[in-house]
Order: structure tokens, then sequence, then C-alpha cells
């Protein structure tokens, strides 16, 4: 992807993300703006940062009815946003639904968004996932699973741990293999379960990482950004 690493703005207000942008210098980024900013802020702020010129990857994870999905994602394309997320949970109807409304919502001469569909959480472990899902598979399975219905059903990849990025490398060059659960080297992993480092994540084909707090609570947000930024493009593939 042009940008390989997209920086995840999980703040609670547009004031904290404005004040955090300033700390980078005036260059295009790719940054996900998720349900904590969204739900605080709505639609304007997507407006207010891609007028800032960065690309936005909207992740506000639909799962829901097909219909009650198809007409939300015709609301979300008219924001002219980059990329978004369902959970491949939903279905491949579901699935299906939100790209007919990414498409209907798309204007003319407009790019659709993309569209990945959220696999198994990074912060669920493969006891929880048997235990609490009753899926009683591998987790790699289960993803592997996931990401084959996300293709069926037209999406553009899927969003997976770094652990399960080859496996489904598998189904094809061009699908796309987004991976969070990003950790430097000493980084607390915290609530992630499933993590690795910008460098494995493009040893086993990741196609771009979602990085946040490591890059949101650095005392040097940029220069930590450029660390990460250089493990990733140091990696040849
Ligand atoms: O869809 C996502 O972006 C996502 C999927 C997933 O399985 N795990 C996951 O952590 N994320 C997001 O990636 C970001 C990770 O944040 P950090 O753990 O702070 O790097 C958060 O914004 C999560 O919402």
């Amino acid at each position: 992807m042009e940008y390989p690493v997209i920086i995840a703005l999980d703040f609670p207000s547009g004031a904290e993300v404005f004040h955090f942008l300033r700390k980078f210098p005036d260059e295009p980024l790719f940054v996900k703006v998720g349900m904590e900013l969204f739900y605080r802020e709505g639609p304007a702020i997507v407006q207010q940062i891609k007028g800032m010129g960065h690309s936005i990857f909207l992740d506000l994870k639909l799962h829901d009815i097909p219909n009650t999905v198809g007409r939300a994602m015709k609301g979300i394309a008219r924001l002219g946003v980059d990329l978004v997320t369902v959970h491949a949970a939903g279905g491949t109807e579901m699935m299906k639904a939100a790209l007919a409304g990414l498409d209907q919502g798309t204007g003319a001469g407009q790019k659709r968004p993309k569209c990945v569909a959220v696999t198994q959480l990074t912060s669920t472990s493969e006891w929880q996932m048997q235990k609490e899902q009753l899926v009683l598979s591998t987790l790699e399975q289960s993803v592997y699973h996931y990401a084959k219905l996300a293709k069926q059903s037209g999406l553009d990849g899927v969003i997976s741990s770094v652990h399960e990025a080859p496996i489904i490398r598998h189904l094809g060059e061009e699908f796309l293999i987004i991976t969070p659960g990003i950790r430097l080297e000493n980084d607390d992993v915290r609530d992630q379960k499933r993590v690795a480092t910008p460098k494995q994540a493009r040893q086993s084909g990741a196609s771009a990482i979602v990085v946040g707090r490591s890059i949101t609570e650095s005392h040097d947000p940029y220069e930590t950004f450029l660390k990460i930024k250089q493990q990733w493009e140091l990696i040849g593939v």
C-alpha cells in the first residue's frame, strides 16, 4: 500500500487529535478514525482530517443485518474515506450488502472506499475464541475461513494479526492484509493478545500495519513513526 504505516487516532476528542498531528511535519499520512473519536466528534472530524491532506481509514467495524449495513455504508461512502471495516462474522450476505452500499454512495468520478473484514480481533486468544465463541477450530483456521468468506464476498482484504498473514497470503497478492497488534520490541502488550513487530509484519506478508499507542503515547510520536516506517522499509519483499 502507498502508506504502509496506519496511525490509529484513538483519542477522545478532536482537540487532542489536532494537538497530536501538529507534532508531524506537513506530509500526508494514513490515519485511522475509530469508534472512540467518531462517536464523540461525528462525521465532521473526517472532513477536517481529510482537509489536512491525510488518507482516512474509517474503522467502524459494522456488524448487523445486511440491509442495515448496506444503508450505513452508503452514508459512509459519501464521506469520501479510503478504507472501511465490517466484521466477517456478519456473513457473506452482509459483506456483499456492504459493498453494494459503498458502490451506491460513491459519487461519479470518486473511488469506492476499500472494504476489509475483521476476522478474529487481535485481542482474542485461541482459548477465548474456543470457550466464548464456541469456535472449535484453531485460531488460524478460523481467521483463514473468515478471510476466504471475505474474498468470496468480493471484499478487498481482511484485518488479522501478523501470525495469520502468511496463510492468508495464499488468497492472492492483491488481497489486502492489514495487521494491528503491532508493538516495538520493549513495548507493553496491554490488551492485545496476538502481537508482533513491524519487521515481523513485513516478513509475514502484511500489506500494512495499524499502530496506535506505540506512536500516540510515545514521547516523540514522529520519531517513533519514522522508526517503525524504517523497520518496515528495511525488509525487502
Ligand atoms: O480493525 C482494527 O483496526 C483492529 C482490529 C483488531 O483485530 N485489532 C485492533 O487492535 N484493531 C485496532 O487497531 C488499533 C490498535 O491499537 P494499539 O493496540 O494501541 O496499537 C486500535 O485502534 C484497534 O481498534
